[in-house]
């Protein structure tokens, strides 16, 4: 995945803020698919966390009632992270980076983890775990994006804590590790030209019909 990225933002020319619009719009149509109540965005300081500040946006767009929660304060954000937060800011959405995650969340309240996603390096590191652990406790559906958050996106491994989510909206191509506890899994269209996977010697088929999603078998 770290290639095809490469291909596509060196050689063809698609930037990271283009696929996650993309990412970040059918993220947000996945958590109007669940929600019952209003929403909580848990973001990270990575592509993962400004995927997941964008679908706060487009939720917030539509009046959806939605929070953010940030790992870090947010002026330690940085690259596309910060630029999604900024705009969220200036809608006048609540960012807060609390020390006790997600303190107001109802038993209805949908939850997006976007916390950590193929960046994931080692062990989970706090206060990360604790953002997952609290996720986990919280009775509302999860949305994961691309990974659950502590699930290693190659190995599908667990090295600890790792986020139980109802389902799991993955990127472009499905990772390897999605065997791991998933929820039903879906697969988003961040628009990755088809060049990209030939100038990789990756047998692409079209995956995508008239949706910008397609439901993966596991
Ligand atoms: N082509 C694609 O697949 C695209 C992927 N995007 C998103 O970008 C993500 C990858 O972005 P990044 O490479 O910035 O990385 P991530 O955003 O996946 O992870 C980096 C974040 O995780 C934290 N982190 C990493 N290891 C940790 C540990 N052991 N304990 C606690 N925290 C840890 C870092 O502090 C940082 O906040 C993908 O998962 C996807 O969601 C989008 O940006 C659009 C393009
Ligand atoms: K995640």
């Amino acid at each position: 995945m770290r290639d095809v990225d490469r291909i596509a933002v060196e050689d063809v020319g698609l930037q990271l803020l283009q696929m996650m619009e993309n990412a970040g719009r059918i993220l947000a149509w996945h958590v109007r698919d669940v929600r019952e109540s209003d929403v909580v965005v848990v973001a990270g300081n990575g592509g993962n966390g400004g995927g997941g500040l964008t679908c706060a946006r487009h939720l917030a767009n539509r009046d959806i009632p939605v929070r953010v929660v940030l790992e870090r304060p947010s002026e330690e954000l940085s690259g596309a992270a910060a630029h999604q937060c900024h705009i969220l800011d200036e809608m006048n959405v609540s960012v807060t980076s609390s020390v006790e995650p997600l303190a107001d969340a109802d038993e209805q309240t949908a939850i997006v983890d976007a916390l950590i996603g193929y960046g994931l390096t080692g062990n989970v590191r706090p206060p990360a775990d604790a953002y997952i652990d609290r996720m986990n406790d919280l009775s509302g559906p999860t949305v994961s994006l691309d990974v659950p958050s502590g699930i290693d996106a190659t190995t599908g491994e667990s090295l600890d804590e790792a986020v139980s989510p109802a389902r799991t909206v993955t990127l472009a191509l499905p990772k390897t590790g999605l065997d791991a506890p998933t929820g039903k899994l879906y697969l988003a269209d961040i628009s990755i030209p088809r060049t990209v996977y030939v100038r990789l010697d990756i047998d692409y088929e079209p995956l995508f019909g008239d949706d910008d999603w397609v439901r993966l078998e596991q």
